[in-house]
Order: structure tokens, then C-alpha cells, then sequence
């Protein structure tokens, strides 16, 4: 079977290499020509653990183009993979979408065709779609083609295990549709199906569910998942702050309530809240479809309060204990949204730099993989670019660690914070565990320091430690 996937971004890559590897010839088509001259030499436009072992492994059967007519009459199975981006009002942005689509019209060849909607879209785009399709397809008379939802639910960082071994595979559209599909994703679904050895099986898993519905509700599934996940954790960091009031740990309060098999221990990390390129924009876009219905949606409008208010919190805590942030110099460690990425999108450190610039205080950053990234896509931040966690804590005041990458986890803290001229610590991703044996501030999320006292270092009496 052909297929052809249009959008070669971090949903398209993903999903182009895993088919090659599951033995489909796969075309990956994107209009970025500079992407797909990349891609044919072997080069990733971005990073994603374990991504470029599986590239190697499928590349014999893949393919790059950026032109229409070389991937769309051949293919059996048309992957739709653009971006949706939100627009200002909330609603997503459809306009790559509609480009892809009338591309995709002019080329269908005539023969039995699947359009499948994977990128994150409208409830009512499938049908939308459907339309645009039959208003511009060339040969629509003779077509037989139809639309599909198989929405994607991979997370940045851990994409290969999570399309490998999926929970799920949903897939909206009619039976004719759906059956081809299952066929397509035959290999996944066998009970001993193994992926490459470097992308570990999860724990106790057997094989993903099949869930088929109509258009209308796969795609309400995938915006409602994105959305109570992003609930949740705005969940928990409301709770972490009245845990912060009353003097409970959050770790000990999530733990406890995540035992509950209804409610379960994951997505209940407490910190800066929630980023990157889909909690934000389809918490928004589920938000913007009930005004349209004129419903309103209370409790997802909260969760995005929440989510803004963690954000505003990491700079209270530093301010709390600086005081003035002017002249202050104040370590970032992490820029991307999450580790395990160089996606920068909605990134909580972007905010977090621009206030403490707006404060007047000068900002080192540092990111062991995000940095190239960041040079290009945050033109409008002013900070200093730190080669090592160690290089960013030298002589600064203040340290804010906003992504928990591993090295940061894993870092030992009481050497690190030697070289800082004053030792406050916004742990915005409680990730620090070790006790601090050298006189610091730290400060967490939900997690209260009784013994933390701002002084300058050098001024701190041994009890007086952190943590
Ligand atoms: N990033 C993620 O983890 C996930 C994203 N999604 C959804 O998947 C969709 C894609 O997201 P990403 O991969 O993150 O976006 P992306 O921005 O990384 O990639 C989109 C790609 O589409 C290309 N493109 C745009 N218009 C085109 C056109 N008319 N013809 C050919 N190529 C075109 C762009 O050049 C880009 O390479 C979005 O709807 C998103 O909500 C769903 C699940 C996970
Ligand atoms: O539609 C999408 O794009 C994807 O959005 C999320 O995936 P992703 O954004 O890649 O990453 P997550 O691991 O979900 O993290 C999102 C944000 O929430 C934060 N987070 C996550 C978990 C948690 O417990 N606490 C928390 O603050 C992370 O730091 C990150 O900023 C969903 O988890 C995927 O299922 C979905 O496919």
C-alpha cells in the first residue's frame, strides 16, 4: 500500500517513519523545500529521541517531494499532517489545512483514495473537508475517495512509543473507509507486535483498542482528551497552591490520590503549568466551538486561568525573596516546553525571560538541545546564551528551572549552586529531591521550605538551608 503524508512537521515525521518502518512505501510531502532537502539527505529538521535510528531503518521505503503531483495519484492513503494553529480569537487556523486539501483535490487520480485528517482540526472539519474535496477535485466525477478522523495522541518526546504502541486508534468516517484503515494499521494492532528494540515497550502492554466512530466524534475525542489531560494538571497545581497555604507536600497529596485507579498517578505533576503547541491552542479551540453553539464551558475556562496564573507565580516567588529584579542576573535552565524536545511553542520559559527583561533583570538561559532553535524563533527575547547548566549559575542571583530535562534532574545541586553570587531557586518543576546542604532559598510548587530564608549566600548560617 502507498501512502502519502502531507505536512512533514512533528506529527507528519513521526508518522511517515513509522509507516516506512511497518513496510509501506511512504511519501513525505511538505511545501518547506528546505525541510525536504533535509529529509532526503538524511537530516531531521527536528529532535525527537530515537527518531533518526528509525529513519535509518525505514529509509528504503521513503520518500520526499514537495510537489503535489509526486505523491498524491499514486497513494492509497492520503495523511493530512499540517499545522492548525490558533488564531488570535481562539479559534484554530485552517487556512494550511484548506491549502493541502485543494492541492490534494487537483491530484486525486480517480481510483480509490483515503483522505485521513490526522492533524488536530474542528469538529466538523471531516465533513468540511468532504466539500472542499468535491468543489475541487479534477476528477471528482470518476473519484471514489473519502475522508477519515484518526486523530493523533503522541506526545513530543516520546512520539515513537507512543505511535507504536498506541492505547488507541480512532478512526471516524464509514465503514468502507474504516475497514481500509484497520487494514493499514494491521501490523500495530497484532497481539505480538514488537518495535525496534531502542523504543521500549511500555509495562504491562498488549495491543491499542480500535475505536471506531463517526467523523463527527473522533474528532471530539481528540479535543476532549487534549482537555481533560490539560485539566488535570491545572488540577493539581491548584491544589498544589492550597497545599502551599496549609503546609501539605503536593508530591504526597498526588501520590496518595493518584492511587485511586479512577484517577491514576499520571498528568498530575505540579508546576509552571502546561505549554507547547496543543494543551493552549485545543483547550482554546474546544472553548471558541461552544461560543459558537452559544454554550459556555466554565470549567475548561478555569483551567486555563490556572494554567496562566502558574506562569505569573514562578516570577511572584522570585520576587518575593530578590525583591527588585532590576540588575539582577537570573539563571533559565530549560527552554524547551518539555524535555525530551526542541519544540519551543507556548514554552513557559519564553514568558519567563520576556518578565524578567520587562523587569529589568539580565537572563542567562540555557537548553542542551532547544538553543539553536530559540536563536531563530525568539527574535524578540533579549538573554545571554549559557553553554552548561554550570556556566548559566555562574554569578547569578536567581535561577528559575523550567523544564525538568534529565541533566537537570540529575545535576548535583549543592556543587552547582557554589558558583552563584546569591542562591535563590524557583524549582518550577519540583524536580530537586537532594537536601541542600549549602545556604540556598529554595522555592517549589506546591511544596513549602520552612527553613528558607533569603540572605546572601555568603551570609546564610548553615541551618538556614533550603530544602
Ligand atoms: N505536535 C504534536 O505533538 C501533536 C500535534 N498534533 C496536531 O497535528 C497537526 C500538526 O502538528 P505539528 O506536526 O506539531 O505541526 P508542525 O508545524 O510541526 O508541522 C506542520 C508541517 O506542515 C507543513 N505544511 C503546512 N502547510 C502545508 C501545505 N499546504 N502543504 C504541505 N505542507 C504544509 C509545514 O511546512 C510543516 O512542516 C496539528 O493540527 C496539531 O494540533 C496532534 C498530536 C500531537
Ligand atoms: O495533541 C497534542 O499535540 C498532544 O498534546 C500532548 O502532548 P505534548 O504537548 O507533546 O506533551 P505532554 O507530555 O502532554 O506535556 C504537555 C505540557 O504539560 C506539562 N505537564 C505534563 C504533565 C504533567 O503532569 N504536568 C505538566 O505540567 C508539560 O510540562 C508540558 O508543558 C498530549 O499528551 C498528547 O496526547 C497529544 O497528542
Amino acid at each position: 500500500m502507498n501512502v502519502t503524508i502531507v505536512g512533514t512537521g512533528y506529527v507528519g515525521l513521526g508518522t511517515a517513519i513509522m509507516l516506512a518502518y511497518l513496510g509501506y512505501q511512504v511519501t513525505g510531502l511538505d511545501y518547506d523545500e528546505e525541510k525536504i532537502q533535509g529529509l532526503r539527505d538524511g537530516i531531521l529538521p527536528i529532535y525527537e529521541p530515537g527518531l533518526a535510528e528509525l529513519l535509518t531503518a525505514a529509509s528504503p521505503n521513503l520518500h520526499w517531494t514537495s510537489r503535489y503531483e509526486d505523491a498524491i495519484p499514486q497513494a492509497d492513503f492520503i495523511f493530512v499532517c499540517v499545522g492548525t494553529p490558533p488564531l488570535p480569537d481562539g479559534h484554530p487556523n485552517l487556512a494550511y489545512l484548506e491549502s493541502a486539501v485543494r492541492s490534494i483535490a487537483q491530484h486525486l487520480d480517480g481510483k480509490p483514495q483515503i483522505i485521513v485528517n490526522k492533524s488536530t482540526v474542528p469538529i466538523g472539519t471531516g465533513d468540511w473537508v468532504m466539500r472542499t474535496l468535491e468543489e475541487h477535485a479534477a476528477l471528482y466525477a470518476t473519484s471514489h475517495y473519502e475522508v477519515v478522523s484518526n486523530p493523533e495522541f503522541l506526545r513530543e518526546g516520546t512520539a515513537l512509543g507512543d505511535s507504536l504502541y498506541p492505547d488507541r486508534i480512532v478512526l471516524g468516517g464509514s465503514g468502507w473507509a474504516t475497514e481500509r484503515m484497520r487494514a493499514l494499521y494491521a501490523p500495530l494492532i497484532e497481539q505480538n507486535f514488537e518495535a525496534p528494540a531502542h523504543v521500549p515497550r511500555p509495562r504491562g502492554y498488549e495491543r491499542p483498542a480500535l475505536v471506531e466512530t463517526t467523523l463527527t466524534s473522533a474528532e471530539m475525542i481528540k479535543y476532549s482528551a487534549n482537555a481533560f489531560l490539560a485539566l488535570k494538571i491545572s488540577y493539581a497545581n491548584e491544589i498544589a497552591g492550597l497545599c502551599e497555604c496549609v503546609g501539605a507536600d503536593i508530591h504526597e497529596v498526588t501520590a496518595g490520590i493518584g492511587l485511586d485507579h479512577r484517577i491514576g498517578t499520571r498528568f498530575l505533576a505540579a508546576g509552571a503549568g502546561w505549554g507547547g503547541s496543543c494543551f493552549g491552542k485545543d483547550t482554546s479551540a474546544l472553548i471558541s466551538t461552544g461560543q459558537d453553539y452559544g454554550y459556555n464551558m466554565p470549567i475548561l475556562r478555569a483551567a486555563m486561568s490556572v494554567n496562566a496564573r502558574q506562569r505569573s507565580l514562578v516570577i511572584e516567588k522570585l520576587q518575593k525573596h530578590l525583591r527588585l529584579l532590576k540588575g539582577k542576573r537570573v539563571a533559565v535552565l530549560g527552554m524547551a516546553f518539555k524535555p525530551d524536545t526542541d519544540d519551543l511553542r507556548d514554552a513557559p520559559a519564553h514568558d519567563f525571560i520576556a518578565r524578567l527583561c520587562q523587569l529589568g533583570a539580565t537572563v542567562v538561559a540555557y537548553d542542551p538541545v532547544a538553543m539553536p532553535r530559540a536563536r531563530t524563533e525568539w527574535g524578540d527575547l533579549h538573554y545571554l546564551e549559557a553553554t552548561s547548566a554550570h556556566a548559566a549559575l555562574e554569578g547569578a542571583d536567581a535561577v528559575i528551572v523550567a523544564t525538568e530535562w534529565a541533566e537537570f534532574r540529575s545535576m548535583n545541586w549543592n556543587e552547582a549552586l557554589c558558583v552563584m553570587r546569591n542562591r535563590v531557586i524557583v524549582d518550577a518543576r519540583n524536580i530537586i529531591r537532594e537536601p541542600l546542604t549549602v545556604p540556598a532559598i529554595l522555592e517549589q510548587i506546591g511544596r513549602d521550605h520552612p527553613h528558607s530564608s533569603f540572605l546572601p549566600a555568603s551570609a546564610l548560617p548553615a541551618d538556614k538551608v533550603g530544602a
